[in-house]
């Protein structure tokens, strides 16, 4: 092991953001690069009560859960759990936290704000204890990685209220210390890709830079009374000595967005080979969905991505850079507005029993996925194409399921087609998914791809 807490990377130099995670070996797709604790977290307000604050297991089957009798407000899967947060923080928070979360204060902050005031209160509470603010944390500790972390002052801030309020002025100057460290290193911790907490890992901020084609993908695992845990994946073969990236947003948002965000919350400009591409032209909207012309430009998107016989491929292309030898005339799918109206006529089509069309939107959709994001890219807030792939084969076996009473001409062939979509897309599905893994609560898509599966065998 390495000091970085593995050692299938090392840290070596950056020009601007000072370090960066280096592969010490080559790493075969699928390896868990690194594996990390969080060392706080909070739960999002509507998993209150839902999952253990400690450990996040969801309450449900043999899974109770236990009210602090203090506060009322936080809830423990066990004894354990409830000892380990107690001796953490809750012991400092737990009598002034009802009024806390009932203060005009707490009340004026946008849900995001009040995890990060909760958050903060946490870290506080555990970094200084004794509320001495001028202790200072052992070495190779996760606080004083979280120390030695960059801090970004975006040009207007307000340190979040702290519960409870800081003792005294030097303890306010080490919250808003702390605070400072949020915006780089606050990750949105999730399960089967819905996020439910938000989560502080030094280490894997120490450690990650952000590229738009990341080639590591970040997942949580949750263990009955241990800290959710952070593990890092490679998307695909990395090579020894190249710098391992993860996704710090969404690569498929819109350039500007994504430029935006990265500055306000990050303070860096990107310029990995996607925004440098992005930056070259400014896309011209693309002609209204319905149209002939429309349909042209998914078909050559289509052709592009996947292929002449893109029908349903068993393999997705595997190049990182694909969208550098994109014909102009496809520029078009780079505007703001291509995705989330395509995304939007996909889900609305399937919601309304459309499976034709919802398969053509969803094929077209698949093609800009295989064009934005790095092979076996799993998830998103927007999206995701290995999630995409098994709404696809859900799609098809819907399809399939409506067109067994039709005795039309032809209509066997096409229950055929159907089936066989729906097994590709599932293939296709479970490779992606089956690289990044298990993560979160019990159950989930690999599961969801097992029962599938099943009932596209017996059927
Ligand atoms: C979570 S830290 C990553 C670790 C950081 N390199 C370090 O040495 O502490 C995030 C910060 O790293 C820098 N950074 C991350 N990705 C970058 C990139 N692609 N280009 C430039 N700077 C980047 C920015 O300063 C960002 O605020």
């Amino acid at each position: 092991m390495s000091p970085n807490g593995s050692n299938k990377i090392r840290l070596a130099p950056h020009p601007t953001a000072r370090g960066k995670a280096v592969a010490t070996t080559s790493l075969s797709v699928g390896t868990l690069i690194l594996s990390v604790p969080a060392l706080s977290t909070a739960l999002q307000h509507h998993e209150k009560g839902r999952r253990c604050d400690a450990c996040h297991r969801a309450a449900g089957g043999s899974v109770k859960l236990l009210r602090c009798a203090g506060c009322a407000a936080y809830w423990y899967c066990g004894k354990l759990c409830q000892k380990k947060q107690w001796k953490a923080h809750h012991k400092k928070i737990c009598k002034s936290y009802r009024e806390f979360v009932s203060s005009l204060v707490y009340q004026n902050l946008s849900p995001e704000e009040r995890i990060d005031a909760v958050l903060l209160s946490h870290l506080l509470a555990e970094a200084y204890p004794d509320d001495d603010s001028s202790s200072r944390p052992e070495d190779d500790t996760p606080f004083s990685i979280l120390f030695d972390l960059q801090k970004h002052t975006p040009p207007e801030f307000h340190t979040p209220p702290v519960c409870p309020p800081p003792a005294n002025p030097a303890l306010a100057d080490q919250a808003t210390d702390l605070y400072l460290r949020f915006g780089n290193n606050n990750f949105i911790v999730h399960s089967h890709l819905n996020s439910y907490a938000h989560g502080i890992f030094p280490l894997a901020s120490r450690t990650f830079n952000h590229s738009c084609i990341p080639n590591a993908a970040v997942k949580y695992t949750i263990r009955p009374s241990e800290p959710v845990s952070m593990q890092v994946i490679a998307l695909y073969a990395i090579q020894e000595g190249e710098e391992i990236t993860i996704p710090y947003l969404d690569p498929a948002l819109p350039y500007a967005t994504r430029r935006e965000a990265l500055q306000a919350n990050y303070g860096f400009v990107c310029i990995c080979p996607l925004c440098t591409f992005n930056e070259t032209f400014h896309p011209e909207s693309p002609p209204a969905r319905g149209s002939s012309e429309c349909e042209k430009l998914d078909i050559a998107l289509r052709q592009f991505a996947l292929g002449s016989e893109y029908e349903v491929k068993v393999r997705l292309p595997t190049y990182t850079e694909h969208f550098k030898s994109m014909p102009p005339d496809l520029y078009p799918i780079w505007h703001d507005s291509f995705l989330p109206t395509l995304s939007e006529r996909f889900s609305r089509a399937a919601h309304d029993h459309q499976f034709h069309e919802a398969l053509s939107f969803g094929l077209t959709q698949l093609a800009l996925y295989a064009v934005v994001y790095p092979p076996n890219y799993p998830q998103t807030d927007l999206s995701a194409e290995g999630m995409h792939l098994l709404e696809m084969a859900k799609t098809a076996w819907d399809a399939w399921i409506v067109a067994e009473g039709d005795n039309a001409a032809g209509a066997e062939q096409l229950r055929a087609k159907l089936r066989r979509d729906a097994f590709s897309y599932l293939t296709l599905a479970s490779q992606i998914l089956g690289i990044y893994g298990h993560e979160g609560d019990d159950d989930g898509p690999l599961q969801e791809i097992q029962v599938l599966e099943h009932f596209l065998r017996v059927g």
